[in-house]
């Protein structure tokens, strides 16, 4: 039987050119694509209380990731100056277009198409609120918002909480998705801190990488083992060739073998610092300061050129850190964002 026949006969098929059909109803408009988390939430009150939690004023922009077919979007639009939404999917895009031709909310929604993590940030407008369903679960949320002791406390935890205020807001059960997936979802709110410390990302994370390669060994056994002292010792010449006047006359004279580590760890500990009162920990700050020019650039080469870097500054540096930090005896675990940044 004709498709068109069987709907008339079974009373599904719309009276009036000009109505709708039933929006619940509706068979799913195609296929929905698991791999790239296509699971459409179908609970009307989750997905109003996801937006009521937003609290969008009516002056703002909203970012929306994974529009999908609009569930979320045509409620964001009830309350925000405009929505911009970015979809993977161009079928997606498309229902979503269709769901608000012809009505106010059309004027207030740009479609983007395309891949969020690829998009340039200059290609996206400025915006005051993001609001994304997109894949993710349950334990990455509750990765986000540990805290110290807790077992799921990461690097990712740290960092969320370093430059974000999060908090959990509500729990959604599979069952409320279509096609329900695998896993148990959590909704947070991520606000980002207004006070975020203007540190160097690379420097602040790759210290993060280390301290929770075993989050359970005390920092000074994690940071003194052989493995990551030879990397710091890496960095540390790479920042030396090019920050040659960073390097202190003490650390030259030690590395050139007339000063041992003791002696020069018996001396004063301002010796351990550079002119701007620093820590001279090096080894991080390779972007930091003017570019050396030729000459200078030379001049420290030859200068650590056949030197065989003396195992024993870099070490003492480390010790010298973690001791002043009080962090030698501490676990990463245990630690909170605020631990981390102790200078
Ligand atoms: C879980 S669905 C949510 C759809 C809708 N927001 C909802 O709540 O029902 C995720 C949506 O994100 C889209 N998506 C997945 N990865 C994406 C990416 N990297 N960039 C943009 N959209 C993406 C998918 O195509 C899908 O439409």
């Amino acid at each position: 039987m004709a498709k068109a026949q069987r709907a008339k006969r079974n009373g599904s098929a719309p009276s009036s050119p000009y109505q709708k059909p039933a929006a619940a109803k509706k068979a799913p408009i195609f296929k929905f694509n698991t791999k790239i988390g296509q699971h459409i939430l179908k609970n009307p009150a989750i997905a109003d209380a996801i937006v009521a939690k937003a609290h969008i004023q009516p002056v703002e922009t909203v970012l929306e990731i994974g529009p999908g077919t609009g569930v979320l979007t045509t409620r964001i639009l009830d309350h925000a100056k405009n929505v911009i939404a970015v979809e993977l999917d161009p079928r997606m895009a498309a229902e979503l277009s269709c769901v608000v031709q012809g009505t106010p909310k059309q004027q207030k929604l740009q479609i983007v198409l395309g891949d969020f993590i690829k998009l340039e940030s200059s290609e996206l407008k400025p915006f005051d609120v993001c609001i994304s369903n997109t894949p993710y679960q349950r334990e990455f949320a509750l990765r986000l918002i540990a805290r110290p002791g807790d077992s799921l406390y990461s690097r990712l935890s740290v960092n969320t909480q370093f430059f974000s205020k999060v908090s959990h807001v509500m729990k959604v059960s599979k069952k409320n998705f279509t096609p329900p997936p695998q896993v148990e979802s959590s909704v947070v709110r991520i606000e980002p801190r207004t006070d975020r410390p203007n540190i160097s990302w690379d420097e602040w994370d790759g210290m993060l990488r280390v301290c929770f390669m075993r989050k359970n060994k005390t920092l000074k056994a994690t940071w003194t083992g052989n493995k990551v002292r030879a990397m710091v010792e890496q960095n540390w010449i790479t920042w030396a060739t090019i920050n040659t006047e960073a390097v202190s006359e003490k650390d030259w004279k030690v590395l050139r073998g007339e000063e041992s580590v003791d002696d020069q760890a018996a001396g004063e500990e301002a010796d351990a610092m550079d002119e701007d009162g620093d820590e001279d920990m090096g080894g991080g700050n390779v972007s930091g300061g003017d570019e050396p020019d030729a000459e200078e650039d030379n001049t420290t080469l030859r200068r650590l050129a056949g030197i065989k870097l003396n195992k024993g500054l870099i070490a003492a540096k480390i010790r010298r850190v973690l001791d002043s930090t009080g962090l030698g005896s501490q676990r990463a675990a245990k630690c909170d964002e605020t631990d981390f940044c102790t200078s």
